[in-house]
């Protein structure tokens, strides 16, 4: 669904450039359900603007949906956004009008779409289990109401990829958990692709694959032992205690030209701290890094 490759965006303000992505490499399978995780400025609203054509890569190759971002004009980008892609973010002001009830702001981008809107709405507001308030006005309903309301807006359009930055972001843990339970529904029963980026360790343990950003690139990515609808079935069968096992393997992400990101904190280590180097050896299928003055 989703392929970059080699991305890098530079920000150029009047006296200063900023290095936001830096030869980013990701994939993103056809319906997967998968998180950003990473600092605050490593990227991943950067990434997220990219992928939904709301801002350009400066290089490197992006491709969403079979279509080369890069090659796009206005008028394909305008199409790319309005029939491929759907956006949540964590602020619904931005998606949502507070004096009009929960049908009619999901009318509103239906009706410009220029469809029959009312029937399509409602089932949209059905889609997102609001299908019995959609006659209140958006300031009767809850935060994860109007989020509800706008992840309908977001799939007016049938897109095939829906972008959420950080939708749970203004959420309790209970109204997160609801939100979160909704994007997988959506995932399997559309088969849409979901791509959410967040804060939230919580959330990014209910995925199946979790991409983390550092300083512009992909650095590490961890994937599930077992989906996350095995995993509570085998809790429902087994005690609580069996939940203390870790639900994701880390793995270190290796470049085209084979450079890895040692994990933070590995490099704290006696011997590995104050060097620029380390010796790499090759031993029964391992690669193993030793500090400079320790021999194996
Ligand atoms: N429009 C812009 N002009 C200049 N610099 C920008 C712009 N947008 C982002 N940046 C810079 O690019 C870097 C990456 O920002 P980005 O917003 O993608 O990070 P982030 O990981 O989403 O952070 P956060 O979690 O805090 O939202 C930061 O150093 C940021 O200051």
């Amino acid at each position: 669904m989703i392929r970059c490759e080699e991305l890098v965006k530079i920000y150029k303000t009047a006296d200063l450039e900023v290095v936001a992505l830096q030869g980013l490499d990701m994939q993103v399978n056809d319906g997967e359900l998968m998180a950003i995780i990473g600092n605050s400025g490593s990227g991943k609203s950067t990434l997220l603007n990219m992928l939904g054509g709301l801002d350009k890569p400066s290089a490197g190759k992006l491709f969403v949906d079979g279509k080369d971002l890069l090659s796009f004009g206005e008028k394909e980008l305008v199409n790319y956004k309005r029939e491929t892609v759907g956006f949540v973010w964590q602020n619904n002001a931005r998606n949502l009008i507070p004096y009009l009830t929960a049908l009619e702001n999901v009318e509103l981008p239906v009706l410009l779409k220029g469809r029959r809107c009312r029937a399509r709405a409602i089932e949209l507001l059905e889609a997102v289990g609001l299908g019995h308030r959609f006659k209140n006005k958006l300031s009767e309903l809850s935060g994860g109401e109007q989020q509800r309301v706008a992840i309908a807006i977001a799939l007016a359009n049938e897109p095939r990829l829906l972008l959420a930055d950080e939708p749970t972001g203004s959420l309790d843990t209970k109204t997160s958990d609801q939100v979160l339970d909704l994007f997988r529904t959506l995932n399997q029963t559309m088969g849409i692709t979901i791509v959410i980026v967040t804060h939230d360790p919580l959330l990014a343990r209910k995925v199946d694959r979790v991409v983390q950003i550092r300083d512009g690139k992909t650095s590490a990515e961890m994937i599930r032992r077992e989906s996350y609808a095995d995993e509570l079935a085998r809790l429902d069968a087994e005690d609580a205690m069996s939940g203390q096992q870790e639900s994701h393997i880390e793995y270190a992400v290796l470049d085209k030209a084979g450079r890895l990101q040692i994990p933070a904190g590995y490099l704290d280590a006696d011997g590995f701290k104050d060097s620029n180097k380390v010796r790499v050896e090759m031993e029964e299928g391992r690669i193993i890094l030793y500090p400079q003055e320790m021999m194996p």
